[in-house]
């Protein structure tokens, strides 16, 4: 049986700055799917996560999604005055996922947070602050497409791996991703997707 499609876009066009970034783009997630894009920089990359996430229109073309999207970008999005737990269960809240205290902790767990829970975001280095706004993937969310631009960014050889596992239980869970990387992730990515052309 073939798996559910999760998000659908269809002949999807932008431009920025006076440029064609992409013309009649199109794309299906299915269940299961781990999809690398990938491109030069410039190339439009972040511009389409976020055409896909509803946070910028598309000039042309449709989206369909038949799961809770999550989008998580360059910018990790923390509060700088709260603890990492706070951040993490303000997270939870917003995206309406379980926010008791023994779901919040495993997720820290997960990224080696734990520890730091009571540190406020604001006094983590760089590879902590994107473990701590990682940390809202680990709590459960079946079945959701998940948009990461450059997750892996400013991460220890040890969460990577952590990150890599993530995904593809998340996948094998019937879950999506479509992820950015100029980082090789050999054996992550169930498929390559690439934003053509020359470097803009
Ligand atoms: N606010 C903006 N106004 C006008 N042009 C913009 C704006 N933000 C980005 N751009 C342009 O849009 C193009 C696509 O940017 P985008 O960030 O989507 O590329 P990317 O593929 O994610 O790049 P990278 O690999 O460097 O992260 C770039 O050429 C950039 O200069």
């Amino acid at each position: 049986m073939a798996s559910p499609c999760l998000l659908s876009a269809k002949q999807l066009s932008c431009q920025r700055g006076g440029r064609s970034l992409f013309e009649e783009f199109s794309l299906q997630l299915n269940a299961g799917d781990i999809v690398w894009l990938q491109g030069s920089n410039g190339r439009g990359k972040t511009t389409l996560l976020r055409t896909l996430a509803g946070l910028r229109p598309a000039e042309r073309g449709g989206i369909q999604h038949a799961a809770a999207l999550r989008f998580l970008g360059h910018n990790n999005g923390l509060k700088p005055d709260l603890t990492v737990l706070e951040g993490l269960r303000f997270q939870a809240r917003w995206q309406g996922l379980a926010d008791d205290e023994a779901s919040l902790l495993q997720a820290l767990k997960h990224f080696g947070l734990a520890p730091m829970r009571t540190r406020r975001s604001a006094q983590l280095s760089q590879g902590q602050q994107r473990r701590a706004a990682l940390a809202s993937l680990a709590l459960p969310q079946a079945g959701a497409c998940w948009l990461l631009d450059e997750p892996f960014d400013a991460l220890d050889d040890d969460s990577v791996q952590q990150l890599c596992a993530l995904l593809s239980s998340h996948a094998a869970a019937g879950g999506a991703v479509l992820f950015t990387s100029h980082q090789h992730l050999p054996g992550l990515a169930s498929r390559q997707l690439l934003l053509s052309g020359g470097r803009p």
